[in-house]
């Protein structure tokens, strides 16, 4: 790099200047998208510079990685174009640049529609969605189709041709028949071409309830076990994996989609985002499963990030005013809304995660004969929703490269991962955050060398020691112990009294600590204080043979 006006650095994809133009502004001049992979310890006074380490260096973590093979991860969209912007071929590509992942595009139709409804749709020839199809597939490595309008039965054919001259790791179906504002996508003729050629090349389907239903050949679908017999009956259709999302599902405060894989049903919920931005979501999800199984995950692993992802992106949306119609588009971009906001921590940490807090131990993994990352996953995939890794005999090597791994697993899960005291191993892996204790490296220090962005949680007793922790720039404080615990050494115990005294003081959210379990969660969960917001955990998830159960359970009780 000669200087910092000619910085024009190299990126695999250029998904246009938004990212960049967070950073120029700290420069006062034009910067082309800078790639910055090293970790800052910010040790310059200058403020201007700090900014732009802070979100040179965010900008790196929402570049695209190649997989093992060197390859970028690639999802081709089938779909149609929404001149609103705010589903199909459009929010393909935001999903897929959201996720990290390279979109190229084949449109099978151009919609004019808005936030009102659809005014009118112009089927693109199949002979053409052949040449699109041909162009890319020939050319470029896909690692996944994803389709969505497919307007007529012969475009479907032309697809089916094509997939069985390219193969593609995994087809993953978005059976559009029907837009949010109820216009009609894709006639009865498509289902024919669905049920006796795509479905059976598919490695997932993801039907609305009303579009399980036509699939189905018009069952009505009013239940939860409705949605369990639907997704059946639609897997002995053909495709491998159905997901069949009940956000439309009346008198439902969560968001419940089945889940199966042709053995077992999973029931994945969510809240409900009240909000009228929804427009986009059946897209959004499908491309997400599709960025995701192009990254390599796992099925269900990609379906779950796909729900957390839509969850978050409508929550942060939820007030975003565009367009008269009844049903407004979201905003795919959260990271980039993090970078702009970075003087606001609170719109990067959700007080909510602390509701079932997941803390390790080098010991009990050594007496149970895990790892840190099997610990951590089981933890993750039994509903933790913060995780912090307190290995306090660890070699620093062994730490960070067990955490480097362990945030790979929480990031899939959209879990935020936290470190205890380790202030350097937190910022050699890009944590998420650190978890500070009142002998440990002073809050507001840390939040200095952390930076804005990141979660930092103190441990507080007292109402003097919870009103500092605010005022030094923490996020969360840990109170405890409420009870005895054998996990921490000569830890004075403040009880369920204690708790709430802290409680009422503290301006900040709370989460509680010391011997909570299945025994006693609800007990410290209903002391009635707002700012409560859930139980840390050690030994009664670390110190039991199966994580994943004791962790499911406890998740139940406080949830
Ligand atoms: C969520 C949470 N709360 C409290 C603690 C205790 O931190 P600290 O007082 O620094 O003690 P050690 O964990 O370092 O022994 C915590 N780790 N997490
Ligand atoms: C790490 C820690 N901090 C505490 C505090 O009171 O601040 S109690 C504690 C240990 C919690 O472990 P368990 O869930 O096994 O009782
Ligand atoms: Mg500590």
């Amino acid at each position: 790099m000669a200087s910092t006006e000619s910085l024009l650095l190299c990126c695999p994809f250029d998904y246009g200047g938004a990212r960049v133009s967070q950073v120029a502004p700290c420069f006062g001049r034009s910067l082309r998208f800078p790639i910055w992979n090293s970790v800052h310890i910010n040790t310059d006074s200058n403020p201007k510079n700090y900014r732009l380490r802070v979100k040179v260096q965010m900008q790196s973590n929402m570049m695209m990685k190649p997989n093992s093979d060197n390859k970028i991860p690639h999802v081709l969209t089938v779909a149609g174009s929404d001149s609103g912007g705010g589903a199909g071929i459009q929010a393909d590509l935001k999903a897929c640049a959201a996720r990290r992942v390279y979109c190229s595009t084949v449109v099978t139709a151009v919609t004019a529609q808005n936030t009102v409804g659809v005014q009118g749709v112009n089927i693109v020839p199949e002979d053409f969605v052949a040449e699109q199809l041909q162009s890319v597939l020939s050319d470029m490595h896909v690692d996944v189709v994803k389709t969505g309008m497919l307007p007529s039965l012969n475009i479907v054919k032309v697809l089916c041709q094509n997939l069985r001259k390219f193969p593609v790791k995994a087809l993953v179906v978005d059976p559009v028949m029907k837009s949010t504002s109820g216009d009609v996508l894709a006639g009865p003729s498509v289902l024919t071409g669905f049920l006796e050629e795509l479905l059976p090349m598919t490695d997932i389907v993801t039907p609305n309830i009303k579009e399980a239903s036509v699939l189905l050949g018009g069952v009505p679908l009013k239940s939860v076990s409705d949605m369990r017999t639907a997704a059946k009956l639609i897997h002995d259709l053909g495709p491998r994996n159905v997901l069949v999302k009940g956000g439309d599902l009346p008198d439902s405060s969560d968001a419940i989609d089945v889940f199966f894989d042709g053995e077992e049903f999973y029931e994945l919920c969510s809240p409900r985002v009240n909000t009228r931005n929804t427009h986009g979501t059946g897209c959004t999800l499908a491309s997400c499963i599709s960025a995701e199984l192009a990254k390599g995950s796992s099925m269900l692993s990609a379906v779950k990030t796909a729900k957390h992802f839509i969850e978050v992106a409508l929550d942060y949306s939820r007030d975003m005013a565009m367009g008269n119609g009844a049903q407004g588009p979201f905003d795919h971009f959260l990271e980039l809304k993090n970078i702009n906001q970075s003087s606001s921590r609170q719109t990067r940490f959700n007080p909510n995660d602390l509701l079932l807090y997941a803390v390790t131990d080098s010991t009990m993994n050594r007496k149970w004969g895990r790892s840190i990352a099997e610990a951590v996953k089981a933890a993750v995939e039994g509903g933790a929703t913060i995780v912090q890794l307190r290995e306090k005999d660890a070699e620093t090597r062994d730490f960070l490269d067990a955490a480097k791994v362990c945030l790979e697993i929480c990031r899939s899960y959209g879990v935020p991962l936290l470190i205890n005291d380790r202030l350097d191993v937190a910022l050699a892996c890009d944590a998420d955050g650190v978890h500070v204790g009142q002998s440990d490296m002073p809050a507001r220090l840390a939040r200095t060398l952390l930076g804005p962005e990141k979660i930092i949680g103190v441990s507080c007793k007292t109402p003097e020691q919870a009103h500092q922790a605010w005022i030094d720039g923490a996020d969360y404080i840990g109170c405890g112990g409420v009870y005895p615990t054998n996990t921490k050494a000569n830890n004075r115990t403040i009880g369920l009294d204690g708790l709430k005294e802290v409680c009422q003081v503290s301006r900040l959210p709370v989460v509680a600590i010391g011997g909570i379990g299945l025994s006693n969660a609800r007990a410290v969960m209903e002391i009635g204080e707002p700012n409560l917001k859930g139980v840390a955990v050690v030994s009664t998830l670390f110190d039991r043979e199966c994580i994943l159960t004791e962790t499911r359970n406890l998740h139940a009780l406080v949830s």
